[in-house]
Formats: structure tokens, sequence, C-alpha cells
């Protein structure tokens, strides 16, 4: 665990981030190496707890044995009703980058709210990671209210979280560029749908980091599926004056 891996994870961008929630789980090790030869920088994880979303997937023993078989920073996805309970369990298992939902942190009233999401990122920054605020399509953009500037990333959901191979919600690319317009340094992250047809638009949105699941694992050839996305993401012109370019290397 470190902020080291979250630097390598910003300098990446902007960059295509394999999800790893429909591979082949009996070849867990053999899935990353596919995705390490195939050009794969960061590994994004779906953690599901079958209460915040209808779906459960994997916890810490598959992170920690995932980061027993790779370097790559991991970006871990917590779609979990209490993460705060397991970000140090998280941590310990190797998680570079702990991103939570704010439809996790609603309280009684905007004031409890705020105090949550507020305990929640101060705790995971004392554990030495970066930090993560998703949102759902569903979610009023309020929601992420003042938050946005106490984190390193903000996960923009393009499907409701829960489920891989859902389709595209493009009400996601409006809500990038009102976050991009508004914080040109936050690193913003789009999951749910993503496929060579829409990274562009995304990317010309504002977006740098591009989760993909099912347009990846479904191929036989992940490396031909991410050298297809690399070019349709690249293809989407970035919004003059708000992003460095790739080749700048600045930390944003
Ligand atoms: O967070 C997620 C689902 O909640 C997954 O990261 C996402 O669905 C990736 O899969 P796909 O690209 O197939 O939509
Ligand atoms: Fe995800």
């Amino acid at each position: 665990m470190s902020r080291a891996k979250l630097d390598v994870i910003r300098d990446a961008r902007p960059s295509i981030l394999p999800s790893l929630l429909q591979c082949d789980f009996g070849n867990l090790q053999g899935e990353v190496e596919r995705l390490a030869a195939a050009g794969t920088q960061v590994l994004h994880l779906d953690v599901m707890d079958g209460h915040f979303v209808p779906n459960l997937s994997f916890g810490m023993p598959i992170v920690e044995g995932l980061r027993r078989h790779t370097d790559m920073p991991l970006d871990v996805h917590l779609m979990i009703s209490d993460p705060v309970a397991y970000a140090k369990p998280m941590v310990d298992a190797g998680a570079d980058l702990l991103t939570f939902h704010v439809e996790a942190m609603r309280g009684k009233d905007a004031a409890e709210t705020k105090g949550r999401i507020e305990n929640a990122v101060g705790q995971i920054r004392d554990l030495g990671v970066g930090v993560g605020l998703a949102i759902n399509p569903s979610t009023p953009m309020n929601e992420l209210g003042g938050h946005v500037a106490l984190v390193d990333l903000v996960l923009v959901m393009s499907v409701e979280a829960g489920f891989g191979g859902q389709q595209f919600n493009p009400v996601s690319l409006t809500r990038i560029q009102e976050i991009r317009a508004a914080f040109p340094n936050v690193m913003i992250e789009i999951d749910g749908g993503i496929k060579a047809s829409n990274i562009g638009a995304a990317r010309q949105a504002g977006c740098d980091l591009f989760v993909v699941g099912s347009a990846i694992t479904d191929r036989s050839d992940y490396g031909e599926a991410i050298v297809e996305l690399n070019e349709a993401m690249l293809a989407g012109a970035q919004p003059a004056g708000t992003q460095g370019t790739p080749s700048e290397g600045e930390s944003r």
C-alpha cells in the first residue's frame, strides 16, 4: 500500500482500467498475466456486498491473492454499505486506491451525510492510500456536494452499480463535463458499459480513467480489445484548457 502507487495511476492517464468482474475467476493469475501482457497499467476491482448492491463479488482474500501476482496499482471500487469498516482490511490486502459511494453515506440529514463522507475520506487517507468518491447515474449531483475537493478521484458511474454488462447511460458525460470544468486537477473515472463506441466521448468530456469490463473480458484477444479501446479513447479530443496531454506527465 502506498500513495506512490497513486502517482502511478496519475501518470498513467489517460488510461483504460480493466475490471475483473466478469473474468475467469478459476484462473485469476492467468487473467492478470493476460491483461498485463496487453499493456494494462492499473487493475479495477469491484467489491460488492450483496447489501449495498444486489450482487456479491469478492472481498479481501481475492485482493490479497491478486496483490501477490502483480505490482500494478489496485483500484478498488467498494460497492458496500460500510466502506469504513473494510477500509483497513482492504489496504492490508493490497488496495492502493479505495473508492466508496456517496449513496452508502446517506444520513438523516445533509449535515449527518457530510460528516459521514468527511469521516470516511479522513479514515481512508490516514491509511496512506488514495481516496475516491463514486456516484450512481440515478443520484442527484448535489450529493457529491462540496466533497470533490477532498478526494483524489471522482468515479462517475455510467450504469447503476452492481452488475457488469449493463448499458451505458450518457448522463455520465454531462456530469464529467461539469466536474472537469469545476475541478481541472481531480482524476475522473468512468465505469459501466464502456466500449469503443462511447469511450471517445467520455475522453472528450474530460474523463481520464476508463474502467472497462465486458468489452475486454468477453473478447478472446485482450490485447486487440485494449488497442481498439485506446485508439477510440485517444480519438476523443480533450476539452481545451482543462487537461494536459499524456506526454506532459504533469500531476493533475
Ligand atoms: O462497477 C462495476 C459494476 O457496478 C464494473 O466496474 C463495471 O460494470 C464494469 O463492467 P462493464 O464494462 O461490463 O460494464
Ligand atoms: Fe467498478
